[in-house]
């Protein structure tokens, strides 16, 4: 079995599904957690690129996959459709060194983890990008599931700016217990609300997220406090100091208070609030003030020198 003490299998390898005969060449490791093992595979039949994760404990990794399934079997989030193709695309064994290692295979997601993408695009390449993220919970929501474990890995972002949820291993019904958390998002670690599984609970996820990508420094230090000293007074005060969460704020603040109903609504008052007030201000840095002013001035320097040409 492959734990994150071993390497895993090497490029080359050859997965065969013991069940239904599906061949996959392993062409790279893309990731690792704390679940299990994805690689980049290559599927024999066609060439085509997939992604295929091996889990670190059984249990888990079918409680994925029965995640993942009820999900296509809902026709739950248009988010795991693409092309009317399903995320989920096979399910077996692989024997290897006379053990039975369960792997699922799903959709390759091309793209960038959201840290990463935010750091090179920006403030305006995060707020596209979260509208989206809000537009996928939304959905999942309708569906009666809360997405639980969000955060930046969690995310890919495609070079046209598109995003993607992945790792459905923290998805839960709702009205249940979040069955996966991590620390910085989660309302339980601010002892802002329980862990039970509501659509503020992935606002709030999302709302420490933004913060996470757009402020880290402060967010950093707030969670270094003593679990009994962490609260949302800290939060909100993060949200006031910071100049870059300027245009987030209202929004921000509304989502760690859990006073959006649904993910919908908050998607609606993210674009009309969020993403222009996050706009307008690109556009006022691109051109800056000083230049303005020079432009304006010369302007008027023009007008004159011209009249004075003309003047009889
Ligand atoms: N469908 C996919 N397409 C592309 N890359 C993927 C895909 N699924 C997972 N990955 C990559 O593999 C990494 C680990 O996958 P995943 O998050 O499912 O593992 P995990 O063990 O559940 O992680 P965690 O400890 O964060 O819960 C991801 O961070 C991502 O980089």
């Amino acid at each position: 079995m492959t734990t994150s003490s071993n390497p895993g299998f090497p490029p080359g390898t050859v997965i065969k599904g013991k069940w239904k005969a599906g061949r996959y060449m392993i062409r790279r490791i893309l990731g690792r957690g704390a679940n299990g093992t994805v690689y980049l595979v290559q599927q024999a039949k066609d060439g085509r690129e997939l992604a295929l994760k091996m889990g670190n404990d059984p249990v888990d990794l079918q409680s994925e996959i029965n995640v993942l399934t009820s999900l296509q079997i809902q026709g739950a989030s248009a988010s795991l459709l693409r092309d009317g193709e399903s995320y989920l695309l096979d399910v077996d064994d692989f024997t290897a060194g006379g053990q039975d290692i369960p792997f699922y295979v799903m959709r390759y997601v091309r793209g960038e983890p959201l840290h990463r993408y935010v750091a090179r695009h920006g403030s305006a390449g995060y707020a596209a990008a979260g509208l989206q993220i809000l537009e996928r919970l939304s959905e999942l929501h309708q569906s009666g599931w809360i997405f639980g474990d969000l955060k930046p890995q969690n995310v890919l972002v495609s070079v046209r700016g598109t995003a993607e949820l992945i790792d459905y291993g923290g998805v839960s019904r709702m009205g249940r217990s979040v069955k996966q958390f991590t620390e910085w998002y989660d309302r339980g670690f601010w002892n802002a609300g329980g862990r039970h599984a509501d659509v503020q609970y992935d606002l709030f996820a999302f709302a420490l997220l933004t913060i996470h990508v757009l402020e880290s420094p402060m967010l950093k230090h707030a969670a270094s406090k003593l679990p009994q000293l962490r609260n949302i007074t800290d939060i909100h005060a993060i949200i006031r100091r910071s100049e870059k969460l300027k245009p987030y704020a209202a929004w921000l603040n509304r989502a760690v208070n859990g006073d959006f109903k649904d993910a919908r609504r908050a998607a609606e008052s993210w674009n009309g609030q969020v993403f222009t007030a996050v706009r307008r201000r690109a556009s006022q840095r691109r051109t800056p003030r000083w230049l303005r002013n020079a432009f304006a001035a010369s302007l008027v320097l023009l007008v004159g020198a011209v009249w004075l040409a003309l003047r009889p």
